[in-house]
């Protein structure tokens, strides 16, 4: 798959603060969570940094739009800033379906965001989605996700992964991808 092209080591010193991002459905939270514990650091959530308007928001199946993401991704760059500032990993699920988004995100994370863009066709994440139990995000805000999406360009340190592969072999290509990383994360 293309991407930024740059394993994790090129993104800078310390251990990794990896974005994992794309449309709902995409995979985010499974494939974050998984990659976290691969390289012993912090998974964090990025949907439970919403606001209780914005999940009522897309709940009611409204999209959200730059006034309601700003707030939460400034909370998740304060997130971010506060692993970067003191030397910690990190694995953030976010959708940062912008580029705008991930900037913000970059900025906070010094030299250190790599960037794991799962990347899913329509129909298969409005079937994710559809059939996902326990979350608040429908089914028909789908195609909203993928009216927003500004996939992850090739000056972006990471990569691009399709989203289909399954979880075993999603962790392999992260995995020759942090594979040069230090003992803390080398497991
Ligand atoms: N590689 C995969 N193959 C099949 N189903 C998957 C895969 N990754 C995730 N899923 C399923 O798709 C749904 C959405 O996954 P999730 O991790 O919640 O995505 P996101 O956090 O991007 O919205 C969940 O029900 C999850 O079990
Ligand atoms: O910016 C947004 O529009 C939201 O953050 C959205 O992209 C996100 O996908 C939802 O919060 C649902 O959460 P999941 O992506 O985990 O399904």
């Amino acid at each position: 798959m293309t991407g930024g092209g740059e394993s994790v080591r090129g993104a800078g010193q310390g251990p990794p603060i990896v974005l994992v991002l794309g449309v709902s459905g995409s995979g985010k939270t499974t494939v974050g969570k998984a990659v976290a514990e691969r390289l012993g650091v912090t998974f964090v959530e990025g949907d439970g940094f919403h606001s209780a308007a914005n999940v009522a928001k897309m709940t009611a199946g409204h999209a959200l739009d730059d006034a309601d993401r700003e707030p939460w991704l400034r909370a998740l760059a304060d997130r971010v800033r506060r692993s970067a500032e003191a030397g910690e990993g990190l694995v953030l699920a976010c959708s940062a379906l912008k580029r705008a988004y991930r900037d913000e995100l970059r900025a906070a994370a010094g030299a250190r965001l790599w960037c794991l863009y799962l990347a899913l066709d329509r129909d298969t994440a409005r079937d994710r989605v559809s059939r996902r139990t326990g979350h608040f995000m429908p089914a028909r805000l789908v195609d909203s996700q993928f009216a927003t999406l500004e996939p992850l360009e090739p000056d972006e340190p990471g990569l691009t992964l399709d989203a289909t592969v399954g979880l075993p072999a999603a962790l392999a290509r992260v995995r020759a991808a942090v594979a040069d990383f230090g003992p803390s994360t080398g497991r």
